[in-house]
């Protein structure tokens, strides 16, 4: 590890340090030598012996045996002969003698006087002995002391000839230990390059070391890769295993197969050639069906073009037939008695009693209705009235909607030969028009509206293979207090403002939904849609159900492909409102418009240049295209109360029916153009 790799080993720097700090130290360590001013003074401070014994242990040293030569003082090398044994205490003697003024050692011819004997001699009183014998004792000491000092001065000469050599002694010492010196330096420097060096592989090692680390953690990581690769491939070879064990498995399954697959084939085989062989015989047969069936198929196009013509033929016929029944019908429908027309349903005699005389004489073409009161007289008299009426036909009470509808599905047929047809629904309140037309709930009950578009999309689905494509659309509109409302619209009613518009023999209301219909279950919809608004409208405004007559109008417009004719037709399905208010005494503004138009239309075919007042309610101008010109088809279905208490109404009703049907407005064509 790096860290323990420098710590155990120490620093080229700290090693450094401790080589310069040794310097210092060395550079104090002459100190410890033994100076030259010390040797200067000739007072050596150790014996000379022992320094030269001890400078050859060092110089012995500094050749490389024993303890590091730096740390030792070294003491001054003597490279000559031991020195004469010199002694200087002749010399501090003889010194002593001459400073002293006695000598207390003297030659033998010397005679030393004491004090008393200094005091005798002057006692004697001889002057001039006495200072001869002074002078002479003077001339000896001065003798003595040059002698002395010859000697003292052979001794200096002695000594300083020592010193001189012991200078030279140094000087060599000293040079010996500059190159000692230098000598070291030079290891000291050679140690410093090792130490860096030493550094250089330390940190060539850490970086080496911190490289491997990598390394290691690179594989350690590949190695983690590479297991798990290696349990990934265990995993999808375990899969393959598995998956190779189901193919073996199915393999073998379809190898079964296979096998009666073959016997199958083989089998089947068989049946082939003998199946060729009876081929080849009948491959004659073919021929001569080929040739049949050809022949048959140019039948099947002269028969198809026989079944057009025989179509046409049909339409022509329908249609004259339609004619023949004239071109305005009126049928009477007499609504059955209702729990809710009885204040008590269970009691037989109040409900003879609530119903009105009605009988239904023809019981062959049900085309009459008996209608009788008997009263009494001013006289106290009974009177018995009738009132007899005929149509083209009368439903009884318990007449279905499907019997209605079987004398008015014909001329939904005519519809999509291009004829107008307008039926209308009329009677007094509660008579059953709504019933009529619309219907209840159940197929059972279903009334013209939804039968008659039912019927014109069977028509014209079944025309289609000869030829004829259709296109439907649909509108449905209110007249209320001579306001027109859409039906289909968003349900703003009495607020928009929708004029009716004649153009070029079709009619348009503006700014009303018109429906592209492509279903009678979308129709049925619709119509829904529409007796919903009208509830809502009802509800807001009472009576406005009683007042407002319902248009649904079913425009048909077809080509044949084959021939290019285009024929257009409309179905007008008109539920017409009895105003209560006036029903008692006329029949309503609408019912009587339409009356007049009808009568008008009569005396036209007449007279050419009669005026027809269309524009007198909104019904009959909207209506204008469907009751003028040769188009028109007009079915009414009267339908009455079969109540005692609506008899005046009844037959008000009936009069009215009886007038419109005996009104003829000549013979209707259909409108038929050509593309070509
Ligand atoms: N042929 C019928 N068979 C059975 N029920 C009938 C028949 N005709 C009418 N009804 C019933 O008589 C009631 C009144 O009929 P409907 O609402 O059709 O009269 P309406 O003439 O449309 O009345 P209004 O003018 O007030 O709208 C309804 O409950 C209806 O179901």
């Amino acid at each position: 590890m790096p860290a323990s790799f420098s710590t155990s080993l120490p620093t080229a720097t700290s090693l450094k340090r401790k080589l310069l700090s040794d310097d210092d130290h060395e550079s104090n360590r002459p100190s410890k030598l033994p100076t030259i001013a010390e040797a200067g003074t000739g007072r050596p401070t150790r014996p000379l012996r022992q320094n030269m014994s001890a400078t050859n242990v060092s110089s012995t040293r500094r050749l490389g045996i024993g303890p590091p030569p730096l740390t030792m003082p070294r003491p001054p090398v003597l490279s000559g002969p031991p020195p004469a044994t010199i002694t200087t205490r002749p010399i501090s003697v003889a010194l002593r003698c001459v400073s002293q003024p006695k000598v207390a050692s003297r030659s033998a011819g010397t005679r030393t006087l004491s004090g008393p004997q200094w005091a005798s001699f002057g006692v004697v009183g001889n002057n001039d002995f006495r200072f001869q014998a002074l002078q002479s004792q003077g001339q000896s000491s001065v003798n003595l002391r040059t002698a002395e000092n010859a000697m003292l001065a052979a001794d200096m000469d002695a000594e300083r000839t020592k010193v001189a050599a012991l200078r030279a002694e140094q000087l060599t010492l000293t040079r010996e230990l500059a190159s000692a010196r230098t000598q070291e330096l030079s290891h000291r420097r050679e140690l410093i390059s090792q130490t860096d060096e030493l550094e250089a592989l330390r940190k060539w090692h850490a970086r080496e070391l911190l490289e491997l680390e990598v390394d290691a953690r690179r594989r350690e990581r590949e190695l983690h890769d590479a297991n798990s690769n290696l349990t990934a491939t265990h995993e999808d070879l375990e899969r393959e295993r598995k998956a190779s064990a189901s193919l073996k498995e199915a393999l073998s399954q379809q190898g079964a197969a296979q096998i009666s697959l073959k016997s199958q084939n083989s089998a089947l085989q068989a049946e082939l050639a003998s199946l060729r062989a009876a081929n080849d015989g009948t491959a004659e047969t073919v021929l001569t069906l080929r040739v049949d069936l050809e022949a048959a198929r140019r039948r099947i196009d002269e028969l198809e073009a026989e079944a057009h013509e025989a179509e046409m033929v049909r339409r022509r016929l329908h249609n004259m037939v339609q004619e023949l029944k004239g071109n305005i019908r009126v049928f009477a429908r007499v609504r059955p008695l209702l729990p809710s027309d009885l204040s008590h349903p269970g009691d037989e005699k109040a409900r003879e009693e609530a119903l009105a005389n009605m009988s239904f004489p023809d019981t062959r073409d049900n085309r009459e209705i008996v209608l009788s009161s008997t009263s009494e007289s001013a006289t106290g008299q009974e009177r018995k009235e009738s009132w007899n009426f005929s149509f083209d036909r009368v439903f009884e009470p318990q007449c279905t909607q499907e019997e209605v509808f079987e004398e008015i599905s014909q001329l939904a047929q005519s519809c999509t030969d291009g004829y107008n047809v307008c039926i209308f629904a009329y009677g007094q309140t509660g008579s059953g028009k709504s019933f009529t037309m619309e219907g209840g709930p159940t197929s059972e009950t279903v009334g013209m509206i939804p039968r008659a578009v039912e019927q014109v999309f069977q028509v014209t689905e079944e025309l289609k293979s000869k030829g004829w494509e259709y296109a439907l659309e649909g509108q449905f509109l209110e007249i209320y207090n001579e306001t027109i409302n859409d039906l289909l619209g968003k349900g703003e009613f009495d607020k928009k403002k929708h004029e009716i518009k004649h153009e070029k023999g079709s009619t348009r209301v503006t700014d009303v939904v018109v429906q592209r219909l492509r279903s009678a279950a979308q129709v049925r919809s619709l119509l829904a849609l529409a007796n919903s608004r009208r509830t809502v409208a009802a509800t807001l405004m009472n009576e406005r159900s009683s007042r407002s007559h319902s248009v649904f109008t079913l425009r048909i417009r077809g080509t044949n492909t084959h021939t290019g004719q285009v024929c257009e037709g409309a179905l007008n399905l008109v539920d017409l409102a009895a105003d209560r208010l006036k029903e008692t005494q006329n029949i309503n503004k609408s019912l009587s418009a339409l009356g007049d138009v009808i009568a008008a239309l009569g005396e036209k075919s007449e007279k050419s240049e009669k005026h027809i007042p269309y524009r007198n309610s909104k019904l009959t101008y909207l209506l204008q295209n469907s009751l003028s010109g040769n188009s028109k088809t007009l079915v009414n279905v009267l339908n009455l109360s079969p109540l005692a208490a609506h008899l005046n109404e009844s037959i008000c009703s009936l009069r009215f029916a009886t007038k419109v049907n005996n009104t003829q407005i000549g013979t209707a064509k259909k409108q038929v153009k050509s593309t070509s």
